[in-house]
């Protein structure tokens, strides 16, 4: 039986979850597929398998074809000894992976500016939904590493964790699949501030940190066997935001998203399953030698409800000087790093 090895940080979310779904679905017959779930705390990992398990059992229709198991790693990508265990973890247990779904990902969201929102509703509600502004991010948070929050959760965290596991994605010949947002827009990045921590869009402006990196790296990745892409999944419901509505308010949304769809918003996929399209499509349909690489794949559904992938171009601007930035940052870590984990195990 044919082993592969899928990891997909923040599993435990709406996108996570069904990535994995989507991926069970549509995987080789006679593979082992073992499942790494990704979380910051073990009952959220226990919690995901349970849904996963339940999914293979009683929906995938794949019992009988495609063997699953699992595996879990404790990871928070705003501390970096954190993410040096995680790949220690890989290190010790895997010599291959072929597939890194980079889904996990936070916003530091201080609540809704609800004049704002009703604003904004009453004289452009597609915008409203589609482009919003009137979300509240703080400004100016700091991990302790001593960097951006937002900017070392969603870009150098995962980063650094990718450059560490590079021989398991080499041997593994691996699919990485950097998720992304359509509110990645250049506006958002300044190189002023490439930790965002003066920016009052962090969350963005992290989404543009992410697919500058994807075009300043997936070449060398090709030229080691690796097919990394840059998605987005639209918008869909979420456990991040759902927690500032109430009853009113969500179903408010809701009905908003399908407004949305019926005005002819391609982006508006609402369930989770229609957003992990992309993220999947990339991996298991595109034909890594004929798809391009240097666009993004998005996750779209038609006024009818119908899903399909719509691509976006990604503008290239500051490519060079966000790389060089991640580079430096990775070696000054290499070196603070470096005795972190030693061998403390000496024979006699
Ligand atoms: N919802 C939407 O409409 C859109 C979402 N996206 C992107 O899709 C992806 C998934 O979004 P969604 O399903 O809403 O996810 P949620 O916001 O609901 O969950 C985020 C996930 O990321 C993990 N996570 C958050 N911070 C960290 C951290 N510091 N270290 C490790 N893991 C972390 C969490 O894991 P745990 O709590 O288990 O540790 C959680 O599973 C994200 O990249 C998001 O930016 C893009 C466009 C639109
Ligand atoms: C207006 C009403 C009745 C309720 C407020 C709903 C908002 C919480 C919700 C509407 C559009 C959503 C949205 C996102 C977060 C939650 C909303 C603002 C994102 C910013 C999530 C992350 C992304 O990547 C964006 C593409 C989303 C854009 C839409």
């Amino acid at each position: 039986m044919n082993r592969k090895v899928a990891v997909v940080t923040g599993t435990n979310s709406n996108l996570g979850l069904n990535i994995v779904f989507r991926l069970i679905e549509t995987e080789d017959a006679n593979v082992r597929l073992t499942i790494v779930v990704t979380s910051r705390t073990l009952p959220r990992v226990k919690e995901v398998i349970e849904q996963i398990k339940d999914f293979y059992k009683n929906k995938s229709k794949r019992v009988n074809d495609l063997e699953i198991d699992f595996d879990y790693l404790l990871v928070d990508f705003t501390n970096m000894v954190s993410v040096l265990n995680a790949y220690y973890d890989i290190n010790k247990k895997y010599d291959a992976i072929n597939y890194l779904f980079v889904n996990a990902a936070q916003g530091i969201f201080d609540g809704i500016d609800w004049i704002g929102a009703v604003k904004e509703v009453m004289t452009s509600p597609l915008d409203a939904v589609t482009n919003p502004t009137y979300k509240i991010q703080l400004v100016g948070v700091k991990s302790k590493d001593d960097m951006g929050l937002i900017f070392q959760a969603n870009v150098f965290g995962p980063y650094y964790f990718i450059t560490k596991i590079l021989p398991q994605l080499t041997k593994g010949k691996a699919y990485i699949v950097w998720i992304s947002s359509i509110m990645s827009d250049p506006k958002y990045l300044s190189l002023n501030d490439i930790e965002l921590v003066k920016t009052n869009a962090s969350y963005e402006g992290s989404k543009r940190l992410v697919d500058l990196l994807h075009l300043a790296t997936y070449k060398d990745l090709k030229k080691l066997g690796i097919n990394q892409y840059v998605v987005q999944p639209g918008i869909f419901t979420s456990q991040s935001f759902s927690k500032y509505l109430n009853f009113f308010t969500y179903f408010g949304m809701l009905l908003l998203f399908y407004f949305a769809r019926w005005a002819g918003s391609p982006w508006h996929n609402i369930d989770g399953y229609k957003a992990a399209n992309a993220p999947v499509y990339v991996t298991r349909l595109a034909n890594p030698n004929f798809e391009k690489q240097d666009i993004k794949y998005g996750s779209a559904t038609s006024r009818d409800g119908m899903p399909y992938i719509k691509t976006q171009e990604i503008d290239p601007t500051n490519m060079s000087d966000v790389f060089a930035y991640l580079q430096k940052k990775k070696l000054e870590w290499d070196e603070k790093l470096k005795d972190q984990i030693t061998e403390t195990r000496v024979p006699i």
